[in-house]
């Protein structure tokens, strides 16, 4: 993403409250603005912005398509555009940049025909950036509709695997290494790809509140997941009109998320099995899943979250169940060796959810998972420390990246006290998902989110 300069504000509201229909294509323009101007963040913007603007059905659908396409791309569309115009795009203003990267995604993306995705870019950046630079917009997408997506990404190939991958699927190419330190070379190209198809979403059908098959009758057509006991695709719409979700028996939630939640309740224990923590709670997916699961048990859950607003959420995901919440450092939480069982979801960079944020991967940068590694030791640590001898901690993390996961399992190992259990309940089911002594999900092989998890157990005092 080029460097982002400050200016005004979307214009959805206010000005453009008396239009009666804001066109989609504007709609597009203005959450992607939001997103490059003001670190926006797209699915929260758009929705609103179209909810504000009265679009729905087909309408809806284009300014979504564009929007997260665009975001998505970003970082291939903006080195299609420079090779077209023969400048760098930082050198341009954002909201130009922007507008380009619109209408470029349609060109090369969308089956726009090029006249109809020329003369709408060009007329939304007369009205919404300036006149002056309208000739300018038209001149470098007439260059860009001159080759379709592959010629372009043949032209800026470099030979250098990596990059031309990187370029091909628009992931920054720091990423692409980090996956490919996890899949290998030969399937890097289908994790990559996975990353630029938009999830469906998937509910959960909270044991002893709902069957599944109750949940996907609600639903009206929604499917019964392929590996977690509780899943049910949900085929379209809104789940907050689902019944079932408006009343808090079944929640939206990953797949993959379920999957290592139950995996830490199905981990098998000798002694007493009633005391539950989950260290790293909020917004409460995984509370609200395990709370059910306790409750059918007779157990009860401790949850953790150190933001107040988050934590919230979780009170709200947890209604109902026997689950206590606590706004507090995770850390420093509670009383050493109380614990029998521990879930440790740890901050991470996220890198295992990029189909679900399309503009997230522009946005992050590998020093971020430096800056989080250090925290996730610590609550590592702390869940073993919490957990009493013989206890079971689940380390979860939605990155498959090796120096959050493996690397932060195997230095807090080296302390002592401690052995990996293997995810046995989670790798049977889901073929493909063994990562070693771990467990791993992908989108492109489970249609899952990737995350990882390590089961260990406590061996004697930490
Ligand atoms: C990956 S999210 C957890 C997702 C959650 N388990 C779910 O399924 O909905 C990590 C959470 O840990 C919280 N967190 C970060 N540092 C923490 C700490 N020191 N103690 C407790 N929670 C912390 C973050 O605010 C964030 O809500």
């Amino acid at each position: 993403m080029s460097d982002k300069k400050k200016r005004r504000s979307p214009r959805v509201s206010g000005e453009e409250s008396d239009r009666p229909k804001v066109n989609p294509r504007r709609v597009a323009f203005d959450a992607v603005s939001a997103v490059t101007a003001d670190n926006a963040y797209a699915n929260l913007v758009l929705p609103r912005m179209l909810a504000e603007t009265d679009n729905s059905g087909r309408d809806a659908a284009l300014a979504t398509e564009l929007t997260y396409g665009t975001l998505r791309s970003l970082g291939t569309l903006e080195a299609i555009l420079a090779a077209a115009s023969g400048r760098d795009v930082r050198q341009l203003q954002q909201d130009l940049v922007d507008a380009l990267c619109l209408g470029a995604y349609q060109l090369l993306y969308m089956r726009v025909p090029p006249h109809a995705a020329v003369a709408t870019t060009v007329s939304l950046v007369k009205a919404a950036v300036s006149p002056r630079v309208s000739g300018l917009a038209n001149a470098v997408l007439r260059k860009v509709a001159a080759k379709d997506l592959e010629e372009w990404t043949t032209e800026l190939a470099t030979g250098d695997r990596l990059h031309d991958l990187s370029l091909r699927y628009a992931h920054p190419q720091w990423i692409s290494a980090e996956f490919e330190a996890v899949v290998g070379p030969d399937e890097l190209p289908p994790a990559l790809a996975a990353d630029n198809v938009a999830p469906p979403v998937h509910l959960c059908a909270k044991p002893g509140r709902i069957t599944k098959g109750d949940l996907s009758r609600e639903t009206r057509g929604g499917v019964h997941g392929q590996w977690s006991p509780y899943a049910v695709y949900l085929p379209s719409g809104d789940p907050g009109r689902v019944k079932a979700v408006a009343t808090g028996l079944a929640h939206v939630q990953d797949e993959g998320s379920q999957l290592v939640a139950v995996q830490l309740a199905e981990a098998p224990l000798e002694g007493s099995d009633e005391s539950w923590v989950d260290l790293c709670a909020g917004p409460g997916g995984k509370t609200g899943l395990l709370g059910a699961i306790a409750a059918q048990r007779e157990a009860r859950i401790d949850a953790v979250e150190i933001q107040s607003h988050r934590a919230e959420l979780v009170s709200k995901a947890a209604r109902g169940l026997p689950v206590t919440v606590h706004t507090g450092d995770g850390r420093t939480f509670g009383e050493a060796g109380s614990a029998d069982r521990v879930l440790v979801d740890a901050p991470c960079s996220g890198l295992g959810a990029l189909r679900r944020r399309p503009e997230a991967r522009w946005r992050k940068q590998r020093s971020d998972i430096d800056d989080l590694v250090p925290l996730q030791r610590e609550l590592l640590a702390s869940g073993l420390r919490l957990a009493r001898p013989g206890g079971i901690v689940a380390y979860v993390t939605c990155s498959p990246v090796i120096a959050e996961t493996e690397e932060v399992v195997g230095s807090v190992l080296k302390a002592g006290g401690a052995e990996l259990v293997r995810p046995e309940w989670l790798t049977k089911r889901v073929p493909g998902s063994e990562r070693g002594d771990f467990a791993q999900l992908w989108p492109h092989r489970h249609g899952t989110d990737a995350m990882f998890l390590a089961l260990l157990r406590k061996t004697g005092n930490r």
